[in-house]
């Protein structure tokens, strides 16, 4: 359980980077430990919080570091396209591992367990909640149930091709209706979460640019692939 309040928590995070050490599945630098370090060192750069997958990466993670978690539980359902913590017991595990904030699929898809509930659960546990959601409705739909954090997480990522740039409209969108808004997904640059926070996010989340090594390295590769084939 964390030992931060509330008001703590969101306080720290205002305006703040928030860097998701997620490793690629099954890739060298999927194990706790170097997720853990890597949530060291992104603290040492400066991040305000972190984003962190997995009951083991998160109790590896928490030992280490005392700024504000977002714990999360990925999961591969054969009935259901949703991911992120779609089970009470996501939910109960996450906190009984040290995670300040849960955040779990805000989308409208069918799921085994309905927002409402899954929301009344993380408050119960006394953690707050954000909702990785993919529009606008979803997120206003989330805000109504008293969600502490709305997401853009999802955004691009519910069917068709995904963009390359960020949902940025969404933001603005979503703080102009009220909303405490974490700007996540496809913010690759230094420059693009600057603008998320200037466009009225409250924090933004990083991950592929920070901590998927395998998609740095990838991206740097074909852009000297290109000009070379000219
Ligand atoms: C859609 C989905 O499942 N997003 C996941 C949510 O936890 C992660 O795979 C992303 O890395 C994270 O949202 C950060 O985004 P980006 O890696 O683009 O900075």
């Amino acid at each position: 359980m964390s030992k931060l309040n509330k008001e703590k928590i969101l306080a720290m995070l205002e305006q703040g980077l928030i860097a998701s050490c997620q490793p690629v599945d099954d890739g060298p630098m999927d194990s706790p430990e170097i997720v853990a370090a890597m949530a060291q060192a992104s603290v040492i750069g400066g991040a305000a919080g972190l984003r962190i997958e997995g009951i083991d990466n998160l109790k590896a993670t928490r030992a280490k570091v005392d700024v504000p978690i977002i714990g999360i539980v990925k999961r591969d359902l054969d009935d259901s396209p949703v991911r992120i913590s779609p089970f009470l017991q996501d939910i109960d595990d996450l906190a009984a591992a040290g995670a300040d904030i849960i955040a779990f699929d805000g989308t409208d898809r069918i799921r085994p367990v309905a927002r409402d509930v899954i929301i009344a659960r993380i408050k119960a546990l006394g953690c707050l909640s954000m909702a990785d959601c993919s529009n606008f409705e979803e997120g206003m739909y989330c805000q109504n149930l008293g969600v502490d954090l709305i997401g853009s997480t999802m955004s691009g990522y519910t069917g068709g091709e995904i963009p390359s740039e960020p949902d940025v409209k969404l933001v603005r969108d979503l703080k102009a209706a009220g909303c405490r808004v974490m700007a996540e997904g496809r913010y690759n640059s230094p420059e693009m979460a600057a603008m998320a926070i200037e466009n009225g996010a409250y924090s933004v989340t990083v991950g592929s640019a920070l901590t998927r090594l395998e998609h740095i390295v990838g991206w740097f590769v074909d852009k000297i692939n290109a000009v070379k084939n000219k």
